[in-house]
């Protein structure tokens, strides 16, 4: 497994979000984890990437425990993540965006900006061929000088998920990747995210379009209130009844994840 967790508890005062879950990752696969809304899917992504502490349980990267490690230094491990509204600066442009994703892999300092050394310039140059790599991947080449306001809903997940590939990631967290893109539109998205697996990432996301995720998992983790409460093929998710039962049994927004 690239991913593992073990007995990976996170409590919010007297609310347990994640909930004593054993997730593992395989490489070079795509795993989805879904569940009704509140069931903790956003905290164990949270968790997972060191944007939150955990309470109890245990990480491992590769067989590395990450359990405490911060954000910043699990993202330089090789972990991307997207987030659920698309974290982009609106007034710059997409280019932009990308180059200031992969300035978390440079190395220059503030001294090497005040002095424009050779190492700057030289690391300014790869950030910009990385950022236009990434784009071209993600089909965005066109766009790149387009300021991120003026673009596509769709237009900027593509960019989110170039933002998170600039870092090159071995693995990618999505939070909802295709949420608020017209149904027409998610068809391009899943065929991106399988050109990552193809390219040989492994890909984790969480979607509420049910539909979408039958067709692209490899693996699903079902949460429910905090617990694992169902893991396996898309076939045998569908005719899970624990499964069904905490849809059903979910409310009106469970019941709508279609
Ligand atoms: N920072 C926080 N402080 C307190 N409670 C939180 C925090 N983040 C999440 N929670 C709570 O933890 C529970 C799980 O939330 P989480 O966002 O992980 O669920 P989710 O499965 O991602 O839901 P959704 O599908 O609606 O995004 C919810 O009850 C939520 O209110």
């Amino acid at each position: 497994m690239l991913i593992e967790t073990t007995g990976l508890t996170k409590a919010f005062g007297g609310l347990t979000a994640v909930d004593d879950v054993d997730v593992g990752i395989e490489e070079g696969k795509i795993t989805a984890i879904i569940g009704p809304n509140g069931a903790g899917k956003s905290t164990l992504f949270n968790v997972i990437s060191g944007f939150h502490s955990s309470t109890n349980g245990k990480i491992t990267f590769n067989g590395e425990d990450i359990t405490k490690k911060k954000a910043f230094n699990i993202a330089k491990l090789g972990i991307a993540r997207t987030f659920q509204t698309t974290n982009l600066f609106e007034q710059a442009t997409v280019m932009d965006n990308v180059v200031i994703g992969h300035r978390l892999r440079t190395k220059s300092g503030v001294f090497d900006a005040l002095l424009q050394t050779p190492r700057l310039k030289r690391e300014e140059r790869a950030c910009r061929e990385k950022a236009e790599e990434v784009l071209t991947f993600v089909g965005l080449q066109k766009e790149s000088d387009r300021l991120v306001s003026d673009i596509s809903q769709e237009a900027k997940k593509r960019a989110a998920f170039a933002v998170a590939l600039a870092t090159d990631p071995k693995i990618v967290f999505l939070d909802e990747p295709a949420a608020g893109v017209n149904p027409e539109e998610t068809g391009g998205l899943v065929a991106l995210m399988r050109k990552m697996v193809n390219n040989g990432l492994t890909v984790c996301l969480i979607e509420h379009k049910m539909q979408m995720i039958m067709e692209l998992a490899d693996h699903i983790v079902v949460l429910n209130q905090g617990k694992k409460i169902a893991e396996g093929t898309p076939e045998e998710i569908q005719n899970n009844d624990t499964v069904i039962q905490a849809y059903l049994g979910g409310g009106e927004e469970a019941a709508d994840a279609h």
